[in-house]
């Protein structure tokens, strides 16, 4: 059996559509798949927590149609049953988790491949907490972690008007042009301390951390080049000390990966990491935004199977 997840507004409505064309295969019926459609923020964490309690030996694989926060939402309401497994069909915005696993399609045929003939990828999560929130468990990320000015602009966006009407008329991507301009002309730089491994380095005017699980980062951009989803170790990037112009033309090179090469730009690698940062600030978690003054973050020790094509 397969528990199809879908959330019908991922990707601006591309989710949905895709997923009728899917529902239409004869394969469909033949693989016994149930669908759950999420109706409101959270919903994917609640139907994944569910369906695995109460079908828990019958499923082959959980299916989910949508963007990495529909998958973020799945993959910590798998938190008792991480035996599981779970596919994606990317049909977000972003889609960056699809990447780092190396699945690069969203079509009929990828369907056909994840219920005939699947691959088995094994990968790593990251897990935090923030705010010094010890008692509670650590959530799951799949992606990255930002703290400062990425996560700045990612509120700015996601708080914003135009965002809805921009993703509306299919230019979603302009919002976050949009909120950069806003952000860089709010943002202020933070003393952080960052420790990796027991190691402590300060950085006096801290312009953003990211600690990333794979490589991509906001929709295709290689942020972390050598970060590796199977590798025990969390790619850690701090830009220190940098003029807001000089930002804008380091945003342009990440696109290629060469950023690393400005001075700004310090690159670190660890197992777990902790983030200080004098007062709270921003901080965006696989794209959900919230504000933060501490965040402890290491990988998971196990590998959660993924099926792919
Ligand atoms: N029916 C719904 N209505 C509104 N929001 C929903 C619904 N179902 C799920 N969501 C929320 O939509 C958010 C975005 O989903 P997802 O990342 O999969 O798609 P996306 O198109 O990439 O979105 P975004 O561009 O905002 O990242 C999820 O965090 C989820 O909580």
């Amino acid at each position: 059996m397969y528990i199809v997840i879908v959330n019908p507004t991922a990707g601006n409505g591309k989710a949905m559509k895709l997923f009728k064309t899917i529902q239409k295969d004869p394969l469909f019926k033949q693989k016994e798949c149930r669908t759950f459609l999420t109706e409101y923020e959270g919903h994917g964490k609640k139907i994944a927590e569910q369906v695995a309690e109460i079908y828990k030996e019958k499923i082959t694989s959980i299916l989910v149609i949508g963007g990495d926060g529909t998958l973020n939402e799945v993959m910590n309401g798998l938190r008792h049953h991480r035996s599981i497994p779970v596919s994606t069909i990317p049909a977000g915005s972003g889609n960056d988790f699809s990447r780092g696993i190396g699945v690069k399609s969203n079509s009929l045929e990828l369907f056909r491949k994840l219920v005939t003939r699947p691959k088995s990828r094994r990968c790593r999560l990251g897990m935090y907490t923030i705010n010094g929130r010890k008692k509670l468990p650590p959530a799951f990320f799949l992606n990255s972690i930002g703290i400062g000015f990425d996560a700045t602009v990612a509120l700015i966006a996601n708080k914003s008007r135009y965002k809805k009407i921009l993703n509306r008329l299919g230019i979603g991507s302009l919002s976050y042009v949009l909120a950069l301009i806003q952000g860089l002309s709010r943002f202020e730089p933070v003393a952080l301390k960052v420790i990796v491994d027991g190691h402590v380095s300060r950085f006096e005017k801290g312009f953003m951390v990211t600690i990333s699980n794979h490589p991509f980062y906001g929709g295709g951009m290689k942020i972390a080049p050598t970060a590796h989803i199977q590798k025990p170790e969390l790619s850690v990037l701090v830009i220190d000390d940098i003029s807001k112009w000089k930002v804008l033309f380091l945003f342009v090179t990440v696109f290629f990966g060469k950023h690393t090469r400005f001075k700004e730009v310090h690159l670190l690698k660890g197992n777990v990491i902790t983030i200080e940062a004098e007062q709270r600030i921003p901080i965006q978690i696989d794209g959900d935004t919230s504000m933060a003054d501490t965040c402890e973050i290491k990988k998971t020790e196990e590998m959660r199977e993924f099926h792919v094509a």
